[in-house]
């Protein structure tokens, strides 16, 4: 693999001048950057020239593919900039806030309330909707892979899907599905990634969810059951027997509306488009019965505030 390239703060790139790190990915590491003299900071990504893997590529195609969409604005960051250099490739980008991923570990028992849980869940999911509604499976879902927008920017309700590393499309360009490989190699972060994967098959849109269900369970209980397994093919089986007899593992401490969840992904076949719309009807309906509220998000309140403040 080349080498991951490095920026320094004060570094000039084209137009951008690089104001720090703030993260590092397998592939790549992103950067805050500016233009000089304005005050707006956005995202910059960057991957080297000589990339075997080439993820950038794919990034660029996305935020592409979504910019044209009704729905662009919702849950994307948008792409401010591309560009080349001797040795890298980079894009520029919106800059959003903390990943879910870095909220949920501040959060009492690393779970949020129920009301957070179930309404960052619709998000998440109709971001997963706008996304297939371009051709593109994403299948790296995982709280990391999410943020929510800048206090500064008043965005903190708002859920951004990030990183399409690991994107396909499953659409060809005459508008026709495209046939499943024999085999496909895992893709993804063993934790969250759908059964189809664990056992080498294609995945679908269907599978984007069942990543999705995995994420909203860890959201609403805190952990996983199989979180301390290591061996990809044990949470594989895992994951398989909670789909039976060991359902109760995975979802004690869930709304009941989430057993649900599963039952409407099995009978959805691999072409099919997954019933996102009766997903969000079982979100709301266990709002209700859960007796939550959406707001303010956990991370909008004081007890919040003061809790980050004392761990500094
Ligand atoms: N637009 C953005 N604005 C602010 N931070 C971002 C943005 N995009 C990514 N980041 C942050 O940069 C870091 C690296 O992101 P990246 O997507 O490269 O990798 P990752 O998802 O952390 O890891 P991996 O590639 O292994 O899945 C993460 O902490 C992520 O939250």
């Amino acid at each position: 693999m080349s080498e991951l390239v490095q920026l320094k703060s004060g570094q000039k790139i084209d137009d951008w001048i690089v104001v720090k790190k703030l993260g590092e990915g397998a592939f790549g590491a992103v950067y805050e950057v500016k233009k000089e003299k304005e005050a707006k900071s956005y995202a910059l990504k960057v991957e080297a020239k000589d990339d075997p893997i080439g993820m950038l590529k794919m990034e660029l195609y996305v935020m592409m593919a979504l910019k044209n969409t009704r729905k662009k604005a919702r849950h994307f960051c948008e792409l401010a900039d591309k560009g080349m250099t001797f040795n890298f490739r980079y894009i520029v980008m919106t800059l959003v806030g903390k990943s879910i991923q870095e909220l949920r570990a501040n959060a009492p028992m690393k779970k949020f309330s129920m009301g957070t849980a179930l309404s960052i869940g619709k998000l998440c999911l109709e971001s997963i909707e706008d996304l297939h509604d371009v051709g593109i499976l994403h299948r790296d879902i995982k709280p990391g892979n999410y943020a929510i927008g800048r206090k500064e920017q008043h965005e903190l309700r708002r859920i951004f899907m990030l990183d399409f590393g690991m994107a396909r499309k499953f659409v060809k360009k005459d508008g026709v599905l495209r046939n499943p490989r024999i085999k496909a190699g895992f893709r993804g972060t063993v934790k969250y990634a759908p059964l189809a994967c664990h056992v080498q098959r294609e995945q679908s849109r269907k599978d984007d969810i069942e990543s999705w269900l995995y994420m909203v369970i860890e959201f609403t209980v805190g952990t996983l059951p199989w979180r301390n397994l290591t061996d990809p093919n044990d949470v594989g089986l895992f994951k398989k027997d909670c789909k039976g007899d060991r359902y109760k593992c995975l979802f004690g401490g869930c709304p009941r509306q989430y057993l649900e969840i599963f039952p409407i992904l099995d009978r959805g076949k691999f072409f099919d488009t997954p019933e996102y719309e009766v997903i969000y009807g079982l979100l709301h309906d266990a709002i209700k019965t859960t007796h939550s509220t959406e707001y303010p998000y956990d991370w909008e309140t004081e007890e919040w505030e003061k809790r980050v403040a004392e761990k500094k």
